[in-house]
Formats: structure tokens, C-alpha cells, sequence
């Protein structure tokens, strides 16, 4: 089996990737290269999913899978943005993050958001590709449900739905990795090299 390298710390994407690439062997970089821990310096999330994809093709010499994603609250004016995953500082975890958010968005009218991912790929010897899927919606006054992780007990969608409350083959259907993915899906020139 073809291998493909997912270049994240996060057990919940790399799960995602594995129901994904079902004719792969997925591998988590941090099996390979324990220390992985790219900074993520890009002021966008195309910039940082190519410097993680990049660096762990760099560092492994196989096909390598990353994806950056985040929160951006209008009102907020993008934030947290890139900083998603350390929006609360140094020591920050998804609890803070959400308690933090909630009293930035205290009194606020605007409750309108949008969760961004870029999943990049790269393969040895050829040019980067990327997908980007959105999902737009808006932060509830408090968190609810018991499903997902991140911000996803603040954020319902447009139609009114808390995301916490999808199970994750629900959420896939409907969320910006998700999106992402198809788009990925359906690039069968992609398929070819990593099969190749
Ligand atoms: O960089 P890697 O190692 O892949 O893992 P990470 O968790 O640090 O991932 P990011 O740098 O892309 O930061 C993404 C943050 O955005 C938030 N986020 C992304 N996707 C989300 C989702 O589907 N639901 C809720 N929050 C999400 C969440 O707080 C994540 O920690
Ligand atoms: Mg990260």
C-alpha cells in the first residue's frame, strides 16, 4: 500500500484523513519524526498548511497531507483567525480559547463567523497543491452539545444547527474540512501522482 503522511499534531484530523485515504497507509508525521512541530509563521492558513506540508515532505520524503484551519468572527475583525489554536496565549486549550472568545464577544450585535481549512499536499518533485473549504455561520451566547472540538461548541450554522451536535460523519457533510476534502477528492491529476 501507498503510503501518505499526515503532517499534524492533532488526532482529530488525522482520524479524519485516515476515513479518508482508505487506500493509503495513513501515517502521523509524529511517528516518523517525533519532534515535528513546524512554526507556523504564514499570516494566512494557505501559508502555514504549506510550510507544515512542505517541511514534513522535507523531513520524511513521502507525500505529505496538512491542513491548517481556524475561526474568523466579523466583528472581531477576522481574529482569531490563524491564531485560532492560540488565541488564549501559550498554555492554551480549547476551553479557554472558547471562554476567551465568548467575552470578546460580549454585547456584540454581529454574531456572523466563518471556519476556514486549507488542506496542502506535496509530493517529492512536484509543485504544492491546496483546497480550501469554508462553512459560515455564527457564535452562540453559550457553549452547547457534546460532539467535536474547538470552537465547536460556540458555533451554529446558518440554519440554526449547533455544530456540537453533529456526530462527526454529520459534520463532514456539511463543514469547511469537509468542503475541503471533496474538492481534494475530485482532483483526480492528484490521485494519479500519489499512486504513481
Ligand atoms: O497544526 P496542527 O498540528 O495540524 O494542529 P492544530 O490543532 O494546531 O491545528 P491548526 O494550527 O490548524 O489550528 C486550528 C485551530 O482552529 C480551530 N478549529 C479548526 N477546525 C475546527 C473545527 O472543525 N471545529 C472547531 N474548531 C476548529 C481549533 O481551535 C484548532 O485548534
Ligand atoms: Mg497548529
Amino acid at each position: 500500500m501507498k503510503k501518505i503522511v499526515i503532517a499534524s499534531g492533532n488526532k482529530g484530523k488525522i482520524e479524519d484523513f485516515k476515513a479518508i485515504f482508505k487506500d493509503f497507509e495513513v501515517i502521523g508525521i509524529k511517528e516518523l519524526v517525533p519532534e515535528f512541530d513546524p512554526d507556523e509563521t504564514g499570516t494566512t492558513f494557505l501559508e502555514n498548511a504549506i510550510i507544515k506540508s512542505e517541511t514534513g515532505t522535507k523531513l520524511t520524503g513521502l507525500p505529505v497531507v496538512s491542513d491548517d484551519s481556524g475561526l474568523s468572527v466579523e466583528v472581531l475583525d477576522g481574529a482569531p483567525g490563524v491564531y485560532s489554536a492560540r488565541y488564549s496565549g501559550e498554555n492554551a486549550t480549547d476551553d479557554k480559547n472558547n471562554a476567551l472568545l465568548l467575552k470578546n464577544m460580549e454585547g456584540k450585535e454581529n454574531r456572523a463567523a466563518y471556519f476556514t481549512c486549507v488542506i496542502a499536499v506535496s509530493i517529492p518533485g512536484e509543485e504544492t497543491v491546496t483546497y480550501t473549504g469554508t462553512l459560515s455561520g455564527e457564535i452562540m451566547e453559550k457553549p452547547v452539545g457534546e460532539h467535536g472540538f474547538g470552537y465547536d461548541p460556540l458555533f451554529k450554522t446558518l440554519d440554526g444547527t449547533p455544530l456540537a451536535y453533529l456526530n462527526p460523519e454529520e459534520k463532514g457533510e456539511i463543514s469547511h474540512r469537509g468542503n475541503a476534502i471533496r474538492k481534494m477528492l475530485q482532483d483526480e491529476a492528484l490521485f494519479n501522482k500519489l499512486l504513481k
